[in-house]
């Protein structure tokens, strides 16, 4: 983070006071009072806006734009940068990606108003918006694919928390209740643009959302009786039991994320839709390692590229995109709604022609959530209507085109969505879809403010007007003759430019001719040509321009009612954008589902974790890029240690597929309470709460933790936490220290969870002494991963096998990632005296030291091996290759 947007530094920012200041200034300093201090503010001047003052400097620093003076005030000069209006949205999508909050002060009225009142006064302007990383709406400040989230984090002196969340682009507006010990994974879950906390959790806030911006609030805008108020008042309830059960935290949450966003959007509030509590564990909680460690929504190196999504994401839309990721990121405990989303997977997977025709219709839904959210923020323009309208159009097509299909029964979930979708059941709707049809062209412009989208033929009065426009052009063209039959200057021309309106432009030698002549009235003489106007040329003027303002006032109008009638519409349109992100997601996930071969799994309350043939969906579309095949394994856990063992250790040589094993199963768990199919022959998972995952060593230095200090507190967290309907993925702990003590904490590690956290696990080690403990522990065992020694090279199968590895193979994987002859020769060594004695000391003690070892002679490539890397097969003539033959049996000889 660059020193300009220090979150702290900002705070303490001071401007000066407004003695002496301009009528102008002391504008800005009033505004510049009420924009919040940690917020750049976005001073409007016509056609720019400017920042001044320490504004100014950090927004030239951040957006390397030039830093200059504008007048004095209280003796000093006042820095002073702008970006022009036109081209705000880049500069404004810098800064917020920098960090920064933007406050825009807007025009409220015409200059020309302004001036009524007198030559000095100031135009009117106010904070019409406050633009943040978490309440963004437009298209190009946001990620299509991903949501953009505001939460708010209450913490109340009784213990109790609630995060509160907001997704303005779409209007989603959540809360639920923190259980202790798991903010960090609803954190993680969420994953926010910007986090709301009181003052002094901010310090918390960060270390525990590191990539969020932390608004720190007063501790009074978390108060729940405040909240309670702010939210009956703006959902127009008595009570908000009628929204369901809400704790005291998720209220006080709710009211003071619904405070800032009134106070970010200034007076136009997002449209939200009611808040809604979703219960605490109605998804598996996933902790933030397994997060980062499976690689679900990006990978370790933070690219979308290689992680779980990237390779399982068939969608065609964005919001399907979003809910796909939302899905992985909170896999659902709640086995009715995983079992419906299962069978709307298994019916779009059986109908393939169904499948393929929704999917077509869906590439032209766009993006119907955020355009109506738009339009509820009055920040919409016509082409979100059209796209609204288009959207709503494709659903009533998917109906019809369900009910021409064979298969017309489709499963609750699916038929459930297609009734959202249907227009059919909804007249209002329905009128709005075709009037915005009929009233806008194909191809609208992004914003109203130059009208020219209502189609012609929609508004008798504005066809009218635009006759007006043209006919006038065609009054130009016959004015221009007859000046020129009246002057006799063939070359006359009538133009336009915006300082004189219509001219006419003579060549100086010509100009004679006209000036001083009756209608002719002198204006402008430039170098070469000399300008007049006329009476006539004036009136068509303001004629024109006057029709052309009606007009676009007209288009303003119809643009408003058509915007109206959406904002009235817009729960049916909400439930509609959501029908069809379900659709394009469950027909996405089939499409997958084929292709990848994925199985429906089953999803039950049992203990059970019975996985057959299962694969890494990512690992398996590498190899497959490379033309190679992944092997699939099997996975059988029981969490009461009957059907099966309840942990199992898995070991095996290094690279021989260890922590695929361990992720691939975890991921099919994700998956599968997705409500997606899982890489699989077969899958029956008894559902799991909470899942655990320490896969990978990395060094969490942003928090001051070593490896082995950001393991244990991983680990710790895994034995202070898993339940019995958890799932454990544990790789290698405890090798980040000394051998015995790593062991130790391992053993212990592995008991700890067979007895007291008695749930489902997987452990990887490279101890084998610990694969003993399957004999000691009664739902404990082992299983393997296979290599063979074949001619002198090591193989791995990759295959998961019942038992403990023999041996395992780390030397000769060294030597295969290229360690030097010597070293492998040396580790050989040490590596049997080790085997072969009690104790790692009484083994080493009589060790020759390295020094009496002889370096052994690296092998260098012999002169025949060294021609032939050379000869270019393809260059060779027959007769050269024969001849050649003879050199290399040469050099054979002289080798031997
Ligand atoms: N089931 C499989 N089928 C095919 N290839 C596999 C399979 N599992 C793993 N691999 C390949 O082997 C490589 C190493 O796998 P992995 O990292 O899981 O090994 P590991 O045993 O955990 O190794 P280490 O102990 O060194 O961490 C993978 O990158 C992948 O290319």
């Amino acid at each position: 983070m660059s020193e300009a947007q220090d979150p702290k530094r900002m705070m303490e920012r001071a401007f000066p006071t407004s003695d002496g200041a301009t009528p102008m200034m002391a504008q800005f300093l009033e505004l510049r009072g009420q924009a919040p201090l940690d917020a750049l503010l976005f001073y409007r001047m016509g056609d720019f806006y400017e920042l001044f003052f320490d504004d100014a400097v950090r927004a030239a620093e951040a957006l390397d734009i030039a830093l200059t003076k504008r007048g004095e005030h209280q003796g000093e000069p006042i820095p002073m940068c702008g970006v022009p209006v036109h081209n705000a949205q880049a500069y404004l999508s810098r800064l917020i990606k920098a960090g920064f909050k933007v406050a825009v002060g807007e025009q409220m009225e015409d200059p020309a108003e302004a001036k009524k009142r007198g030559a000095k006064s100031v135009v009117k302007r106010a904070i019409t918006r406050i633009v943040t990383p978490g309440t963004l709406t437009e298209d190009d400040l946001l990620d299509a694919r991903s949501a953009n989230r505001i939460a708010a984090l209450a913490r109340l002196a009784t213990g109790e928390a609630a995060l509160a969340w907001a997704d303005v682009s779409e209007g989603v507006f959540q809360s639920s209740a923190v259980p202790e010990g798991a903010l960090e994974a609803e954190l993680a879950a969420l994953n926010p643009a910007e986090l709301l906390v009181a003052d002094e959790d901010a310090r918390l806030a960060s270390a525990l959302c590191p990539a969020s911006t932390v608004t720190p609030r007063v501790r009074a805008k978390f108060d729940a009786a405040s909240g309670e108020r702010r939210l009956k008042q703006r959902f127009e309830v008595a009570s908000l039991d009628s929204f369901g059960d809400f704790t005291r935290a998720e209220i006080a949450a709710l009211g003071c994320l619904l405070d800032y966003l009134e106070l970010t959007q200034a007076g136009a509030p997002a449209k939200l839709s009611a808040p809604r509590s979703m219960a605490a564990g109605a998804a598996m909680a996933i902790d933030p390692a397994a997060r980062v460690s499976l690689e679900i929504d990006r990978t370790m190196a933070g690219s979308r590229k290689g992680s779980l999504i990237d390779a399982i994401d068939r969608t065609v839309t964005a919001p399907g995109a979003r809910l796909l990721a939302e899905r992985l990121a909170r896999p659902s405990t709640d086995l009715d709604a995983i079992g419906a989303r299962h069978d709307a997977v298994a019916f779009f997977l059986e109908t393939r022609e169904l499948r393929e025709q929704v999917r077509a219709r869906l590439k032209s839904a766009g993006d119907p959530a955020r355009a109506l959210s738009r339009l509820c923020l009055n920040r919409g323009g016509p082409r979100d209507l059209l796209q609204l309208a288009r959207a709503l159009r494709e659903g009533e097509r998917l109906n019809a085109d369900f009910a021409r299909s064979p298969r017309s029964r489709p499963p609750v979930l699916v038929a459930s969505q297609l009734e959202a979708v249907s227009l059919a059941a909804r007249p209002g709707l329905a009128a709005l879809v075709q009037d915005v049809e009929r009233a806008l062209v194909d191809e609208p412009p992004l914003l109203t403010r130059d009208g020219g989208f209502v189609r012609p033929g929609w508004a008798p009065g504005l066809d009218e007007l635009r006759k007006l426009k043209d006919e006038s052009r065609r009054v130009v063209a016959g004015l221009q003759k007859t000046y020129a039959d009246q002057s006799g200057v063939a070359s006359l021309k009538v133009k336009h430019n915006n300082v004189l309106g219509y001219f006419i432009e003579v060549s100086a030698k010509n100009a004679d001719a006209l000036m001083g002549v009756e209608p002719f009235i002198h204006r402008q003489t430039m170098a070469n040509a000399v300008r007049f106007s006329t009476p006539e040329l004036g009136e068509l003027e303001a004629k024109i321009a006057s029709a052309g303002e009606r007009a676009i006032a007209l288009e303003l109008e119809i643009f408003e009612e058509l915007r109206a009638r959406v904002e009235a519409l817009s729960d049916s349109v909400r439930a509609a954008a959501q029908g069809l992100a379900e659709l394009d997601l469950a027909s996405a996930a089939a499409q997958w589902a084929e292709e990848a071969g994925a199985c429906r799994p089953r999803v039950d309350d049992s203990g059970a974790f019975e996985i057959e043939a299962g694969r890494h969906p990512v690992v398996e579309a590498a190899l497959r890029r490379q033309a190679e095949r992944f092997t699939p394994n099997a996975c059988r856990l029981d969490a009461s240690g009957e059907a099966a063992a309840r942990l199992l250790l898995v070991t095996g040589p290094n690279m021989a597929g260890k922590s695929t094993f361990l992720r691939q199963n975890a991921l099919i768990a994700i998956l599968a309470q997705a409500g997606l199919f899982v890489p699989a022959a077969s899958a029956r998972i008894g559902l799991v709460d909470r899942l655990f995952s320490r896969v990978g060593a990395a060094d969490d230095l942003a928090r001051g933790r070593s490896t082995f200090m950001a393991e244990m507190i991983e680990t710790a967290a895994i034995l202070n936490q898993a339940g019995p309907r958890a799932l454990v993925i544990l790789d290698e702990i405890g090798r980040g220290t000394s051998t015995y003590d790593g062991l130790s904490i391992a053993w212990a590690a592995v008991e700890h969870l067979h007895a007291v956290n008695r749930c489902r696990a997987l452990f990887a080690t490279h101890y084998h002494e610990l694969t003993r403990l399957a004999d000691e522990l009664e739902a404990c065992g082992n299983v393997s991963l296979k290599a063979r020694e074949w001619k002198g090279e090591l193989v791995f199968l990759h295959e998961v096998q019942p038992g403990p590895a023999d041996r395992s193979y780390g030397v000769e994987v060294a030597r295969r990632a290229g360690l030097p002859a010597a070293a492998v020769k040396r580790a050989k060594e040490i590596l049997k005296r080790l085997e072969s004695d009690d104790t790692p000391a009484a083994a080493l003690s009589d060790l020759p030291l390295f020094s009496a070892v002889q370096a052994e002679p690296e092998s260098r490539p012999s002169a025949v091996e060294e021609r032939l890397k050379a000869i270019d097969p393809d260059g060779l003539s027959p007769r050269e290759a024969h001849e050649l033959l003879y050199v290399l049996k040469g050099l054979v000889a002289k080798d031997g």
